[in-house]
């Protein structure tokens, strides 16, 4: 998942860029990129890295301009060795664009293709992301009259992708000399808000992943970016805005409001909060169906994602809540680190037992999802080894059971831990004495109490369930081999891949 920021200001934006991108950290740690734009001219820096560790001062004054836009990657395409595919993207044809995207396209092999010999654009890496920008300039090149470019031809431009392109997308685009471009995929799988700001000189305006970037650098909260829709804000912060899908039908991803998302974040008129902390009620009335409660001396979260449901659960249960982990806060997020070996190696240095907590009791641990099992598998062993007698697992998402397409790196069925297994051999492989799982329809029921109106989601690591009705079992075939053998070292792709490509087409 990729945190994507976008903002049109009356002053120099990049300090103000960066400090958005601080609030998006969650969403990426492989590499943090911004662009701004000075007049017709883009200055851009990117580097693997944390937000902190990539911008120096000298970077930051090497980026003027009133505009600019900015992304934490969470690669889910090409690797997270490649510099070149980190984000902003830029594109010397037409205008001159710089370009980032949360989400994955399912269709971008199709789409290089028509690119090269249709469209006669080369693709230089394995990003899609790359491929969304060039299907998105032939598009705006397409559109434009001549040599100028006004929001209709724009907004003409956009309903273009969405006829072409498939897979999850949410978008902030400049177009040198115009403005800042956003749009977002027609079933709105992924979020983007936009929110402003009155500043002395006038109104800012702000595009983000998650609401808690605007509201955590003092923007308001306007607006969630329909599905489907596009923005479009000009340089001297003049908003037009248009529905450019023929259907759009919002399904947001539902892993968002599960592990995604920030909890102060509110996303489709849903606070992942309160979202959270209903899971936790729905959870504890299935635990209560499913272990005798007298046996559960205490509950206990795994730090950080899990806190709110873990905590509504006990408090529905009238059970005791402590934290028995402590987290060392300068670990990051262990899911979206790149390989099992440094997955697996940061559980441990992330999470501490304190055995006075466990000691002799039995406890019911409580972690927002088990992917594959990684933290569930030590955090298990870590509890026994701290003294605990029994230890009781919720899960506060249902089993995952599928590979995802659209901007979560879980690609293979086989590394997911309850492919092929029921909830009593998960258990059994995570070492624990009974573990219950949250049902999907009350996963699903826990978000639509809180907003009546959202009621499709997208859920396929689920339930299998694909909303862009181009992903079949030949498709997730073809995308375990290909994971395989970028395991294995072959050569599946990149930079040689495409070059091999262009010179063979
Ligand atoms: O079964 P797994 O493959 O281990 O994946 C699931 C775990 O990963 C995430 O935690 P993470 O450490 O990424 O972040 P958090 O601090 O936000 O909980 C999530 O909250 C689960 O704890
Ligand atoms: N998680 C994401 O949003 C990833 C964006 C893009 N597919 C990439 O791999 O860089
Ligand atoms: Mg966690």
């Amino acid at each position: 998942m990729c945190g994507i920021i976008g903002i049109v200001g009356r002053g120099p934006v990049n300090q103000l860029v960066y400090d958005s991108l601080l609030l998006l950290q969650h969403r990426g740690q492989d590499a943090a990129g911004i662009a701004t734009a000075y007049g017709n001219h883009f200055n851009m820096y990117k580097a693997h890295g944390l937000v902190r560790d990539v911008f120096r001062t000298r970077n930051m004054r090497d980026l003027p301009g009133h505009a600019g836009i900015g992304q934490v990657r969470y690669p889910t395409a090409g690797s997270s060795d490649s510099l070149e595919e980190a984000q902003p993207f830029y594109v010397n044809a037409p205008f001159g664009i710089t370009f980032a995207h949360n989400g994955n396209l399912t269709n971008w092999r199709e789409l290089r293709e028509s690119l090269f010999k249709v469209d006669q654009r080369h693709i230089n890496t394995n990003s899609d992301s790359e491929v969304l920008l060039n299907v998105l300039a032939h598009e705006l090149q397409s559109a434009a009259k001549g040599t100028s470019l006004d929001p209709q031809a724009m907004f003409n431009a956009v309903a273009a992708v969405h006829r072409r392109v498939k897979g999850a997308y949410s978008v902030v685009a400049q177009i040198a000399g115009y403005g800042l471009l956003a749009f977002r995929d027609p079933f709105g799988i992924r979020p983007l808000c936009l929110g402003k700001f009155e500043s002395e000189l006038g109104t800012e305006w702000m595009v983000a992943s998650e609401s808690v970037a605007l509201e955590g650098s003092g923007f308001d909260f306007v607006r969630d970016v329909d599905a489907g829709e596009a923005i479009f804000v000009d340089l001297d912060g003049n908003v037009h805005e248009k529905q450019c899908a023929d259907n759009p039908v919002l399904t947001p991803c539902i892993f968002e409001y599960v592990y995604f998302a920030r909890p102060d974040s509110t996303i489709n008129g849903v606070n992942v909060y309160n979202a959270r902390l209903k899971m936790g009620e729905y959870l504890a009335d299935k635990v209560a169906r499913q272990i005798r409660l007298q046996e559960i001396d205490v509950v206990m979260p795994i730090p950080d994602s899990s806190r709110p449901a873990a905590m509504q659960l006990a408090s529905r249960l009238d059970l005791e809540y402590r934290e028995g982990f402590i987290k060392n806060r300068y670990v990051g997020r262990t899911f979206i680190m790149p390989g099992q070996a440094v997955r697996k190696k940061s559980v441990r240095q992330k999470l501490n037992a304190m055995s006075m907590e466990f000691k002799d009791k039995n406890v019911l641990l409580v972690d927002d999802s088990i992917v594959r099992g990684t933290t569930s598998r030590e955090i298990v062993d870590m509890a026994r080894a701290a003294g605990a007698r029994k230890v009781f697992f919720a899960s506060a998402a249902p089993p995952v059971c599928f590979p995802n397409v659209y901007g979560i790196d879980m690609p293979t069925q086989d590394e997911l831990i309850a492919n092929g297994r029921t909830p009593e051999e998960v258990a059994k492989e995570i070492g624990a004495d009974a573990l219950v799982y949250q049902d999907l329809e009350d996963l699903k029921s826990a978000i639509s109490d809180l907003n009546p109106a959202l009621t499709q989601f997208e859920s396929s690591c689920f339930d299998g369930q694909y909303v862009t009705g181009d992903v079949d079992s030949a498709y997730l075939e073809r995308l375990r081999l290909t994971r395989h053998q970028a395991k294995e070292g072959q050569a599946v792709g990149g930079l040689q891949f495409n070059m091999g490509y262009a010179a063979n087409a």
